[in-house]
């Protein structure tokens, strides 16, 4: 069975929009949890635009007592800086289940690549023993094609594989070409002894057929999609609850 992971950084986004409290991350986390999710993801950046150390620290207690996984992302190479201690740092402060390294530079957007392991193989090695030596499961963010025997290599227990140009072909009405190398990596991930999760742009229209077309995928973590789905579900019930106050 392929395991839920809702992603609660577009949560963390809003709240700071205003500075306050609301939408408060761990309500949301509890209610995601109260539906069946099977764990929460944050990918907190150096920045503090999503989710902040505050946060990490109180989703990770959460998770904990509810018995769920906890998934944290970052980039282990990006230098620490005031309320961002470094990803393997706040990975010693909140021990996640699983601590999923990507490799976006300072200040991106979102995420819109993989390791290229044949490049980073060597510097990867150190991060990824520092999390197993913490207890945390690590899975590498990885491009459909890349070299994933390199990600055994380094030590790490899973990929992810990143889904984004799929959804865009998605999108575009023509993905079986971004399916099938999405298959491919998985199935060499898996040969290479990984285990394979899967996100980024995953979203209740493409979730299916992405799953369909490569099976075996242990979990996938959404949040931007799942957030907006939310907002748009959500609307229409609380515009009437608000019209029945006027
Ligand atoms: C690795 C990955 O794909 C996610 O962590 C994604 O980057 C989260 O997206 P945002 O940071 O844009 O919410
Ligand atoms: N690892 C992917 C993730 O956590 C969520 O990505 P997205 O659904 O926000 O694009």
């Amino acid at each position: 069975m392929t395991r839920l992971s809702v992603n609660l950084n577009k949560i963390a986004l809003l709240r700071n929009a205003r500075g306050g409290r609301d939408p408060d991350v761990l309500q949301a986390a509890r209610a995601c949890l109260d539906a069946g999710a099977h764990g929460i993801t944050v990918h907190p950046r150096p920045d503090a635009r999503h989710a902040r150390a505050d946060d990490v620290l109180a989703l990770a207690t959460l998770c904990r007592e509810r018995g769920v996984e906890f998934n944290l992302e970052g980039n282990p190479f990006a230098p620490a800086r005031p309320g961002y201690p470094g990803f393997v740092a706040l990975c010693r402060q909140a021990r996640p289940d699983q601590a999923t390294l990507v490799p976006d530079a300072d200040g991106q957007l979102t995420s819109d690549h993989g390791f290229d392991f044949a490049r980073d193989a060597a510097v990867l090695r150190q991060p990824v023993a520092a999390l197993r030596a913490l207890g945390c499961r690590v899975s590498l963010f990885a491009d459909a094609g890349a070299d994933v025997a390199q990600a055994a290599a380094v030590g790490a227990d899973r990929i992810e594989l990143y889904t984004g140009p799929f959804a865009e072909a998605h999108a575009r009405g023509d993905a079986s070409e971004a399916l099938e190398r999405c298959a491919a990596t998985a199935r060499l991930a898996r040969e290479a002894g990984l285990g394979v999760n899967a996100g980024h742009d995953l979203s209740q229209q493409n979730l299916a057929a992405f799953l369909a077309a490569v099976p075996g995928v242990l979990e996938v973590s959404i949040g931007h999609a799942l957030v907006v789905e939310a907002l748009y579900g959500g609307l229409v019930p609380t515009v009437r609850r608000y019209l029945e106050l006027l």
